[in-house]
């Protein structure tokens, strides 16, 4: 039987990279991958400011200034965040009122606490220690400098990510499509959620616990189908949807009892076996084929079967897809802290 790894690689092998890209809302890019380096557009800041509620002023104006032996600056104003004070003359000895974030005019090379002065009549102010050149001074291009490179190429986008596109006042920006991804739930004993349960029947599960990760991680979902135990409907379902998907994954069908037409329907399709029973279980009668330009996994039926089947084959193929390793599984070795007993079978 074939080893797990080879299985993988006989996938990807007969799978392609994603090219497609779109533009979408910054709003909407949270887990998107982006398609494109993108260097920021501006300097972060985009001017010079003060890091602190004081007094811009000349860092050398303040020498030698100690609480015993103050020195006296004259204010000639006042700058508030989102203030243009280019109309602001700064001179020696002169300072003016600024606030955090507030742009420094041009000249002042120092932002003074308020804690270490006192304004006498707003006219007058007091200094009592000494600054240094660029102390409280925030310089303009500090975060990021207009040019260099904010997002790689390949990035999974995070809230960090889109809090720094928004910084640089981007609102869109380019990611590879998602992949488009159907899902058939074969057995003739499955019901929808919601419909009567009767005698032999049972809802179906596994494609709902499959359509939420696929969701989650660059999937759109573009069907979700439900056969009975029939090779036509399953061929007629994805020649129906032709061109509209790049995976298919299907539940169930897979083994070798009379109801298992899961090959038969591959047959009927007229599509191309990759592989089928793995070395692995649960889920060894797992089985993947090509047809056209996309992949249909097929896993096994047993709900915890179906998810080892996925968890094992989907993320390498995602990866593959996206040429993204963030969407592999991370493999940790671990023991069993206490034993359990296996049922027979
Ligand atoms: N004679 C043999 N019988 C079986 C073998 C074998 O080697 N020789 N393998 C067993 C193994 S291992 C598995 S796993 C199952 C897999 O078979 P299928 O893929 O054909 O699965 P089904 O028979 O269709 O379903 C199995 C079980 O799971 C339920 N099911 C199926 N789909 C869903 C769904 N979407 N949601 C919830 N539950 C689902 C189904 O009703 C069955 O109870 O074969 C063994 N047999
Ligand atoms: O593949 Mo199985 O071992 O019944 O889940």
């Amino acid at each position: 039987m074939l080893e797990l790894a080879e299985a993988v690689m006989r996938l990807k092998e007969n799978f392609r990279k994603q090219k497609l890209t779109e533009v979408i809302p910054l709003s909407k890019s949270y887990g998107r991958v982006a398609a494109f380096d993108i260097p920021s557009p501006i300097n972060v800041p985009n001017f010079s400011k003060s890091a602190m509620d004081g007094y811009a002023l000349f860092a050398e104006d303040t020498m030698a200034a100690k609480q015993e032996k103050p020195i006296t600056l004259s204010a000639i104003g006042s700058v508030y965040a989102g203030d243009d004070p280019s109309s602001i003359n700064a001179a020696r000895n002169t300072c003016v009122r600024i606030t955090t974030g507030a742009k420094i005019p041009q000249g002042y090379n120092a932002v003074i606490k308020q804690e270490n002065t006192t304004n006498n009549d707003s006219k007058q102010i007091t200094v009592f220690t000494e600054v240094v050149p660029g102390e409280n001074y925030i310089e303009k291009g500090e975060d990021l400098v207009a040019g260099e490179l904010i997002i790689q190429a390949g990035t999974i986008l995070d809230s960090e990510n889109i809090g720094t596109l928004a910084a640089v006042g981007l609102t869109t920006l380019t990611v590879l499509k998602k992949i488009r991804v159907g899902l058939i739930a074969t057995g003739s004993e499955l019901l929808s959620p919601g419909e009567r349960l009767t005698a032999g029947k049972l809802y179906n599960s596994t494609v709902y616990t499959l359509a939420s990760y696929i969701e989650r991680y660059n999937g759109t979902i573009v069907f979700q189908e439900k056969c009975p135990d029939d090779p036509i409907c399953f061929s007629q379902i994805l020649k129906q949807y032709a061109g509209k998907f790049d995976v298919v994954l299907t539940t169930g069908g897979v083994s070798i009892g009379d109801k298992d037409f899961l090959p038969q329907g591959i047959k009927v399709l007229g599509a191309e076996e990759i592989f089928h029973f793995i070395k692995m279980k649960p889920g060894t009668p797992v089985m993947a084929s090509r047809w056209q330009d996309t992949i249909i996994l097929s896993l096994s039926g047993n709900p915890f079967a179906s998810l080892m089947n996925f968890h094992l084959f989907y993320w390498p193929l995602l990866a593959y897809f996206f040429q993204n390793k963030q969407f592999l599984l991370k493999e940790y070795d671990a023991e069993i802290a206490s034993g359990y007993r296996k049922k027979a079978s």
